[in-house]
């Protein structure tokens, strides 16, 4: 019998240690010895939308990995809300706490519609058959024709995906995403391949949906960066190098060593 003097103190709910949306503080990750994050610290306010900039191999996306439990961290503090501890949860925790992530290259459904594409993305883990088959509710198809509106396709609701272009498609991607509606969305490289026009509305798209998410956006494309108008961190060697609005960037002098005047 447990006597009441080594009995366990009782536990306590997690308490709130920041008012951040995201916090990562002193994240390191290596592969093989080599530092892919190196004592990363960013902080994420609720309702922002965050630019992430930086060379090639910055570790850009092994923060998003890390955020999103695909990768996790050697050492480091991860925090949704703060109260959640991302590194000790997997990407299906993670992804129902709601962060959603939009990876580079399209992964639309190309042999069903755009709607149908929503609706299957509405519908999470129900099952194709039956997300396509049963009956909308009132407040599902109100979210259907929300996301359609906002990422631009109310006109090619009943067109095969597969047929968009591919700025199009990218787009469809986010409206999927947004059907889910996370708390965080993580979008990278938006606007690879696109033309300037899709890249212009892209920079719309986001901002409309910062409306009510908060948003992390990694790019490389600056003219998309100029049009989003939003602060910015650049990564370089796995930590942040720079941060502030993309004119107070652009001005450092290592910042250009290291990335915009290559
Ligand atoms: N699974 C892995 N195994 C070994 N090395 C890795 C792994 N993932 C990433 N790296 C290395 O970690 C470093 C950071 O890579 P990461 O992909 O995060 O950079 P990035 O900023 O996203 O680059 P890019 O702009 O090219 O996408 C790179 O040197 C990469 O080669």
């Amino acid at each position: 019998m447990t006597s009441a003097a080594t009995a366990p103190a009782p536990v306590a709910p997690a308490a709130r240690t920041t008012d951040a949306l995201l916090y990562l503080d002193a994240v390191s990750v290596s592969f093989d010895g080599f530092k892919a994050l190196n004592s990363l610290s960013l902080v994420l306010e609720p309702g922002e939308m965050r630019a992430i900039i930086g060379p090639n191999g910055a570790g850009k996306t092994t923060m998003m990995d890390v955020i999103t439990g695909k990768t996790r961290p050697d050492t480091g503090t991860v925090l949704l809300d703060g109260v959640h501890d991302l590194t000790r949860l997997d990407e299906a925790a993670i992804a129902e706490l709601g962060i959603g992530r939009k990876f580079q290259k399209p992964t639309v459904f190309e042999m069903v519609s755009v709607e149908e594409n929503i609706v299957l993305a509405l519908a999470g883990p129900r099952g194709v058959r039956a997300s396509l088959f049963h009956r909308r509710t009132p407040q599902e198809a109100r979210r259907i024709e929300e996301v359609l509106e906002i990422v631009r396709l109310g006109d090619r609701r009943d067109a095969l995906a597969g047929a968009l272009s591919h700025g199009q498609k990218q787009w469809l991607e986010i409206g999927m995403l947004l059907a889910q509606d996370p708390t965080l969305l993580l979008v990278d490289e938006p606007v690879a391949g696109m033309t300037d026009a899709e890249t212009e509305l892209t920079a719309d798209l986001l901002r409309r949906i910062n409306v009510d998410h908060t948003v992390v956006v990694v790019e490389h494309d600056m003219s998309f960066v100029r049009a989003l108008g939003v602060k910015v961190s650049v990564l370089h060697e796995g930590s942040v190098l720079a941060e502030g609005s993309l004119d107070q960037v652009s001005a450092e002098k290592r910042v250009i060593e290291v990335y915009l005047g290559r």
